[in-house]
């Protein structure tokens, strides 16, 4: 089975309607065969419904943060029901900016990537370590920690609306890109732990991209390696070279 190649652009807390139409524009005439890739934009929340109507059917949009909640006394959250409602499909959850800014536990990120999936929004969960515990080489219990309460609150199924974005906190916005050898090393693991803790129909089905300082030149040899399977990208999926990145393995 092969798990098809998928490319997340987050453009975090950047835009403007004016930026935002110039570069659906650039995506929109762009040679990206979405047979192959799927391609993917999280913009700002207040943007996800002029950005839908947008950008091209065939390319997927997601929030950056969706709440465990239907609807309520939650100032500032998003429901899965609202998404759909303007034909929004994906949400990111556990960005290391949340967990950081935020105090998102992986806990947290668990409960709400099951409640967006229950209510038929796809999520991209992102996980990683910090410098600091790539250094004390905890790398792999760090990202076993972070998978745990993603197993706990997922049935077998629902792990086919999910996609793990392996995202190292010192890669993202440093220029400091993993080597290919360092990211597939890491995504191996966690396609180990997803056999050992899932099932092994989920873990060769899950797509797991890597995220961090990604740009168009260094994209094609991460896109080589056997475990990589696609990217999210930040700072460079605001500029056209993210079309590019689109097409690192074609
Ligand atoms: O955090 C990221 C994507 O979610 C990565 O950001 P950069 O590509 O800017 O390093």
């Amino acid at each position: 089975m092969t798990r098809k190649f998928f490319v997340g652009g987050n453009w975090k807390l950047n835009g403007t309607l004016a930026a935002n139409k110039a570069l659906v524009d650039t995506l929109n005439s762009a040679a990206i065969p979405t047979d192959k890739v799927e391609v993917v934009v999280a913009p700002p929340a207040i943007y996800l419904e002029s950005v839908r109507k947008q950008l091209a059917p065939a390319m997927g949009v997601a929030a950056q943060n969706c709440y465990h909640e239907a609807s309520g006394a939650f100032t500032g959250e998003l429901s899965p029901a609202m998404l759909k409602d303007i034909g929004v499909a994906w949400t990111l959850e556990g960005h290391s900016e949340r967990r950081e800014y935020f105090g998102e536990s992986s806990e947290f990120v668990a409960k709400k990537t099951a409640f967006a999936v229950q209510h038929g929004i796809k999520v991209i969960a992102c996980i990683g370590e910090k410098l600091a515990e790539r250094e004390a080489g905890t790398t792999f219990d760090v990202c076993a920690e972070q998978l745990a309460p993603l197993a706990k609150h997922l049935t077998k199924d629902q792990w086919a609306h999910v996609v793990i974005a392996y995202e190292p906190v010192w890669a993202i916005g440093t220029g400091k890109v993993a080597t290919p050898d360092q990211a597939q090393d890491v995504h191996a693991f966690i396609r180990k732990w997803l056999a050992e803790h899932v099932s092994a129909e989920v873990a060769q089905a899950t797509r797991i991209i890597y995220g961090g300082s990604v740009n168009a030149k260094n994209c094609a040899d991460l896109a080589t390696r056997q475990d990589i399977d696609g990217f999210l990208v930040g700072g460079a999926s605001l500029k056209p070279e993210f079309v590019n990145i689109c097409q690192a393995r074609l």
